[in-house]
């Protein structure tokens, strides 16, 4: 088991990790979750005896003091880490950077081994063993970082910022390898941007931020918690450090959000009704245009319960009244049985094109014949025209 206990770096006077306990078993994967520049690079860097820093505290390794050790020997003491970036050698092969990863002592023993254990989880790797490794996809080189790092037959695999670059779908890929070696019985420390894919196969994760553990905890339990939601998997929206208090749950509770204030507007002192700004009873309107229409030919005085604040001038309103009639009449003549009273319909812009036959409905009065100089298909309009108050029409010249 890795176990690390008050694990500090400074760099200068900028203290970047500030006493960082956690640890990681074989076979299970422990995430680290931190907004940029809490601390995480710094931490794994610590560990893996690589940070440019000073270094304090402890850091174990089935027992065995890390801290202090060259970072070669902390890979033979079992801790193999992925840098942010890959670290690849992108004008070897896959071959000879696999092998470059070999080379501590207590991965040469069982190299064979190894390097099966590594085939049988990522076979692409040996698909592609004589190909120059810049020329892979970045999913590929990321796979080539972890290979290298696994011929070193670590017992515990760090890995930085893996799917930085990654499209959505490699990256997915990518968490379902790192899946894959937790259960060849490997333990991972896994430093994510991705809270969502990370948290989503750890078993653990630490909450890291201004270079302190601020929370442990299961990672079922870290990814339902809304501060968590909120600082890391895009629920709040802020990209600014988390207030520690949120995060470890010890945040007194905020205040119940107010209602929205509503404004209630005064009622205006005199309210104006419709009718008093029309000068008509709307509601005897309304009743009267949903009543059946009375037959009635003559023109009909507004009843009474409609009102008019403005007298209408005398000749306005003969001419409305002479209007309804007349509406009034074609509509009765429209129901009458006998509509022989109607003049012939115009022809339509189809009739008017066809050769002319009869010009006029059956039934209609013939119009008057026209002048047998002109021939019936001229396709020429006849235009009638009512006579005003009465039921006889024109020929309009
Ligand atoms: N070599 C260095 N010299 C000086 N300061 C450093 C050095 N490396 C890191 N720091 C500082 O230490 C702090 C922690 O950096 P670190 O890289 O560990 O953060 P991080 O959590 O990994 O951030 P990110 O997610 O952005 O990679 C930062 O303020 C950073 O500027």
């Amino acid at each position: 088991m890795l176990e690390v206990k008050g694990l500090s770096a400074t760099y200068g006077k900028h203290r970047a990790l500030d006493g960082a306990s956690l640890h990681v078993a074989p076979g299970e994967i422990a995430v680290i979750l931190g907004t940029n520049g809490a601390g995480k690079s710094t931490l794994l860097k610590s560990i893996a005896g690589i940070c440019e820093g000073r270094v304090s505290g402890s850091v174990t390794m089935s027992g065995e003091a890390l801290l202090g050790l060259p970072p070669h020997k902390v890979v033979e003491r079992g801790v193999a880490l992925v840098p942010e970036g890959r670290g690849i050698f992108g004008d070897l092969s896959v071959r000879d950077n696999l092998m470059l990863g070999a080379n501590p002592e207590r991965a040469r023993e069982d190299q064979a081994q190894v390097y099966d254990r590594l085939i049988s989880l990522f076979p692409k790797l040996e698909e592609r063993a004589n190909q120059i490794a810049r020329t892979m996809s970045g999913g590929e080189q990321q796979m080539v970082a972890i290979g290298r790092a696994m011929m070193s037959n670590p017992v515990i695999l760090m890995l930085d910022e893996p799917s930085l670059g990654l499209s959505p779908l490699l990256s997915k890929e990518l968490f379902q390898n790192l899946k894959a070696v937790r259960e060849a019985g490997l333990g991972i420390l896994l430093v994510e941007q991705n809270a969502r894919l990370s948290l989503g196969i750890a078993d653990r994760g630490y909450l890291l931020e201004n270079g302190e553990i601020l929370r442990e905890d299961r990672a079922e339990v870290l990814r339902n918690d809304p501060a968590v939601q909120a600082a890391y998997l895009g629920g709040g929206g802020s990209k600014s450090a988390p207030r520690p208090a949120e995060l470890t749950g010890t945040a007194t509770k905020p205040a119940a959000p107010k209602p929205a204030s509503v404004t209630v507007r005064p009622k205006p002192a005199k309210s104006i009704s419709a009718a008093a700004i029309s000068g008509v009873d709307m509601n005897a309107l309304l009743a009267r245009a949903s009543a059946r229409p009375e037959p009635k030919t003559v023109p009909r005085a507004a009843p009474a319960s409609v009102k008019r604040t403005t007298a209408m001038p005398a000749a306005q309103s003969d001419r409305l009244r002479a209007a309804l009639t007349q509406i009034e009449t074609a509509a009765r003549q429209c129901r009458a049985p006998n509509r022989s009273a109607l003049p012939p319909l115009r022809p339509s812009i189809r009739d008017r094109q066809r050769p002319a036959t009869t010009p006029h409905t059956e039934g209609a009065p013939t119009p008057p014949a026209t002048p047998s100089t002109k021939p019936a298909d001229t396709g020429k309009v006849q235009v009638w025209r009512r006579r005003p108050g009465s039921t006889q029409f024109d020929k309009e010249i």
